[in-house]
C-alpha cells in the first residue's frame, strides 16, 4: 500500500542545548536528518516525502538533499510553533490515503518497523510502534515518590505512526478546535476514542533528544556501518 510520509523537522532541539535545528548536526557521515530519510530511500511503498521545517532553513535543507543525494521526492511544507501543527501543516498536503508520521529525530528506524506500522494502520485505521519499558516508573511530585507505577503494561511509544489519512485530519481538525495538545498523533486519535493498534518497535529507534544521544548513535553508527 502506498502511502504519504510526513516528517516533522521543524524543531528547535531545545534539549540539545547545540543552538542550531539538532537534526543539522553530523552523525559520522551525514546530518542527522540524512539518516532519517535513507532509512526510507529503498521503501517502494513510500510514494511522497513531506518534509515539515521552518520557513528560514529551505535553502539549507535543499542544499542538503542534493549534496546527499537524496532519491525520493522531497515537498517542503512551513512548520508551527508545535509538532503537532507541524505535522498539521503536513498532512494538509499529503496525496495518499494513508500517511505515517515519523520524526525527523528518528533516524535509526527500520523497513521491517515501517512495514509493521503501514500494515496495521491499513487494518486497523490507525497504528503506532513502541518497545516494553525497561526501567521502573514512578510518579514524582515536588521530588517525592507519589506513586510507582505498574510496569507490565507501559510501553515507550515510537515512531512512525500510521493512518487513514480522512482519520487523521479528523483528530488533528478536532483536538484543534478543542485546543487539546497531544505529544503524539496517536494520542489525537485516542481524543476521539478511535482504537489506536500497537506494533512492536525497536529499542535501537531512538528519538535524537540529548546530547547523550548523540553518544549512542555514534556508537550505534559505528557497529552498524
Ligand atoms: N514545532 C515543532 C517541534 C518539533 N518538531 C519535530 O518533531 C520531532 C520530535 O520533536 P522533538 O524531538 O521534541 O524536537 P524539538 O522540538 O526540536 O526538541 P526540543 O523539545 O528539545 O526543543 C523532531 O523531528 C522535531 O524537529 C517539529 O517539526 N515542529
Ligand atoms: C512522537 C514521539 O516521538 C513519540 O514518542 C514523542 O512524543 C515526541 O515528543 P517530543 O517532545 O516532540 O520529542
Amino acid at each position: 500500500m502506498k502511502y504519504t510520509l510526513v516528517i516533522p523537522a521543524a524543531g528547535k532541539g531545545k534539549r540539545m542545548g547545540a543552538g542550531i535545528n539538532k537534526l543539522l548536526i553530523p552523525m559520522q557521515s551525514a546530518p542527522v536528518i540524512i539518516h532519517t530519510l535513507r532509512a526510507f530511500e529503498n521503501d517502494s511503498n513510500c510514494a511522497e516525502i513531506i518534509l515539515v521545517i521552518s520557513e528560514d532553513e529551505y535553502e539549507t535543507f535543499s542544499d542538503l538533499l542534493a549534496k546527499y543525494d537524496i532519491k525520493k521526492d522531497v515537498v517542503f511544507v512551513n512548520g508551527g510553533s508545535e509538532r503537532q501543527d507541524s505535522v498539521y501543516n503536513g498532512i494538509c498536503h499529503a496525496q495518499h490515503e494513508y500517511v505515517l508520521v515519523h520524526d525527523g529525530a528518528r533516524p535509526f528506524v527500520t523497513e521491517g518497523v515501517t512495514q509493521r506500522v503501514l500494515d496495521a494502520a491499513v487494518e486497523y485505521g490507525a497504528s503506532i510502534c513502541a518497545v516494553p519499558v525497561k526501567d521502573t516508573i514512578k510518579r514524582i511530585v515536588d521530588g517525592v515518590v507519589e506513586e510507582t507505577v505498574e510496569r507490565s503494561a507501559l510501553w515507550a511509544v515510537q515512531t512512525p505512526q500510521g493512518f487513514h489519512l480522512p482519520l487523521l485530519k479528523k483528530a488533528h481538525q478536532i483536538a484543534r478546535e478543542a485546543g487539546y495538545n497531544g505529544t503524539d498523533d496517536a494520542s489525537l486519535v485516542e481524543y476521539i476514542k478511535h482504537k489506536v493498534t500497537v506494533v512492536e518497535g525497536s529499542y535501537y529507534n531512538i528519538k535524537v533528544t540529548t546530547p547523550d544521544d548523540l553518544v549512542v548513535a555514534e556508537a550505534f553508527l559505528r557497529t552498524n556501518r
